[in-house]
């Protein structure tokens, strides 16, 4: 597609996105796209592609650290993804997750540490894992100037609590819990929830429950967004995928080819070759 040139279904990218312009998608009936990224390069990337949204997810303690869980991720060490992430973009909304730990205790340990975030990294926002119980947490968040993406469904960082990785809302009763869950987010003050791996019919009921926009993963095609880790729908991921995932490249595969080909040219001595040398 040319350049300029938007489809049926895209708004004017605007200078740079900020939350109302999520409210505006919702409001219109569009939909729009997030990703993580964890690092300048890769945020560039996603951001000269169109990309509304930019998650600074804690999946960087898996993706980026190699942890088997997002929970001993720490502020420090997110805070150095988020500013990097930040640097890379200049048109994408950046979100940064609040880690495990940073934030349950009280609303005033939740606000302190996101405006730390807001003030040392320049994320537009942060999202928190959870529902109600942290309905103070969200008001004062918003009341003091970050907004807050809510987060409820399959929440990673209480894996020890829900008893492993799995669908939520599949209880009796399970898709008025949801509805309620966001909907006191959304009063508290979250311009969006997100849900993670909710079955696509209760999504759907979340969505068209609330005013303010959703986000899926794992949750049906009836969210206002979707979001993905890239490192899982570019290929770059080794294993078994979770069923949410649509891969749209092989990285890996990418990645392998081209560091084979460079090994064999530096041991059989075609690199480097004349040109890649200096005259004296
Ligand atoms: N690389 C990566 N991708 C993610 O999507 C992701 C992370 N890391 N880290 C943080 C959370 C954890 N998430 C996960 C991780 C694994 C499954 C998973 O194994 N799902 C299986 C089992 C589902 C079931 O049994 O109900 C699946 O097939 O979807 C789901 C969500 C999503 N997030
Ligand atoms: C999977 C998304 C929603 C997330 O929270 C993360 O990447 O940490
Ligand atoms: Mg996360």
């Amino acid at each position: 597609m040319a350049e300029n040139e938007t489809a049926p279904y895209a708004a004017p990218a605007p200078a740079r996105y900020r939350t109302v312009h999520l409210q505006r998608a919702k409001d219109e009936g569009r939909r729009f796209a997030m990703l993580t990224a964890y690092d300048f390069q890769m945020a560039q990337v996603f951001d000269e592609a169109g990309l509304e949204v930019v998650l600074v997810g804690d999946s960087a303690a898996n993706t980026m650290m190699g942890l088997s869980t997002t929970l001993p991720m720490t502020l420090e060490q997110i805070a150095v993804y988020a500013a990097s992430v930040v640097r890379g973009t200049r048109h994408a909304l950046v979100l940064s997750d609040m880690p495990f730990g940073t934030y349950e205790v009280s609303p005033q340990q939740a606000t302190e540490n996101a405006i730390r975030l807001v003030k040392e990294t320049g994320v537009a926002g942060v999202k928190i894992e959870g529902g109600e119980r942290f309905a103070e947490h969200v008001r004062m968040l918003t009341d003091a100037g970050v907004p807050v993406m809510g987060h409820i469904g399959f929440t990673p960082q209480s894996e020890n609590v829900l008893g492993g990785y799995r669908i939520q809302g599949r209880e009796e009763g399970a898709a008025e819990r949801m509805i309620r869950e966001a909907t006191v987010l959304q009063e508290a003050g979250a311009f969006a929830v997100l849900m993670e791996m909710v079955p696509s019919d209760i999504a759907r009921q979340v969505d068209e429950a609330l005013r303010v926009p959703t986000v899926g993963i794992g949750a049906g095609p009836h969210t206002t967004g979707q979001v993905l880790v890239w490192q899982d729908m570019l290929g770059l991921r080794a294993g078994k995928m979770p069923r949410f995932v649509k891969r749209y490249a092989d990285l890996r595969t990418v990645v392998s080819d081209a560091v084979t080909e460079y090994r064999r040219d530096v041991l059989e001595g075609t690199f480097p070759a004349a040109e890649h040398g200096f005259d004296s």
